[in-house]
């Protein structure tokens, strides 16, 4: 079966988006596994499906490199923001998209008739451990010491729809994360395994981050870890609420402020080619 494909990126965070209005993929886990690989597939830090919904303009579901579902994608909802309207299946600069972690709303700003960035309202931050989950007990998780291997770290976690851990460290440049990633991702304290964030302050709001993924390894950047982790720099002290925080990732800057009602994510999205490949 030949399948369409378009491959975008947001930050670097490239997945293969396929127009589920037209087609429709029957295993998207053994799908993300084939597609993703980048030296026998198409490459990406895996797939992404554009289906449509009954409670909202579109409805996205995002797997792993690994064929795990993401509950959540931050890079990704841009994407598909971009891709509704380029495509023109939803013509409306403020749209609506159904992720398994809720619906979440965008705006859409449009530049020569394309879309170039895109806010959206990731929602509450959620901070109880069990909701995360994280298998340590209290209210949050914050600056909690605790051991990973055979080192010793203080941990802050958040759910923004998917769980992450995140970790403030001096020197981040230095860090082996394919060594340490997957002692983070698979440690028995996460139950659902983890993204991981670790986390430079560059100055008062301003942070600079590198991102171990869970499913996908190290990526370029990670929107709903670039959330997480702007929460946490308020939890520590490190960031301000109510005010833009700039996060520098390997792909570029994501701009996030954290109110008291919900998370504001601001950030580029980018079409990279489409084509056609023989499943
Ligand atoms: N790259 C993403 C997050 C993708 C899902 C994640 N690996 C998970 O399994 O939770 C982002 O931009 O948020």
């Amino acid at each position: 079966m030949e399948l369409k494909f378009t491959k975008m990126q947001g930050l670097g965070n490239d997945y293969i988006y396929i127009n589920c209005f037209e087609a429709e993929i029957n295993s998207p886990e053994a799908l993300a596994i084939k597609l993703s690989d980048r030296h026998f597939g198409i490459g990406g830090d895996g797939i992404v499906l554009i289906l449509p919904s009954n409670v909202a303009d579109a409805k996205m579901r995002m797997f792993n490199i690994d064929g795990s579902e993401g509950k959540m994608c931050g890079n990704a909802i841009r994407c598909v923001a971009k891709y509704l309207y380029d495509y023109n299946i939803v013509a409306k600069e403020e749209l609506t998209v159904e992720t398994l972690s809720g619906i979440k709303t965008l705006s859409l700003y449009i530049e020569n008739g394309a879309v170039e960035n895109v806010m959206v309202d990731m929602g509450k931050a959620e901070l109880l451990p069990e909701k995360i989950p994280v298998l340590l007990s209290g209210e949050g998780i914050i600056a909690e010491p605790v051991t990973i291997g055979t080192e010793n770290y203080e941990i802050t976690c958040v759910s923004m729809g998917n769980p992450h851990c995140v970790v403030f460290k001096d020197h981040i440049d230095d860090l082996d994360l394919p060594k340490l990633g997957p002692l983070f991702e698979n440690s028995p304290l996460f139950p659902d395994r983890i993204n991981t964030e670790f986390i430079e302050v560059v100055e008062r709001n301003v942070l600079k981050m590198r991102v171990w993924e869970r499913g996908s390894g190290e990526t370029l950047a990670c929107g709903t870890g670039a959330c997480a982790s702007a929460v946490a720099a308020v939890l520590n002290g490190y960031c301000e609420k109510n005010v833009d925080i700039q996060v520098h990732l390997l792909g570029g800057m994501l701009t996030i402020r954290y109110t008291d009602d919900t998370v504001w994510m601001t950030g580029g999205c980018a079409k990279v080619f489409e084509g056609t490949i023989n499943i």
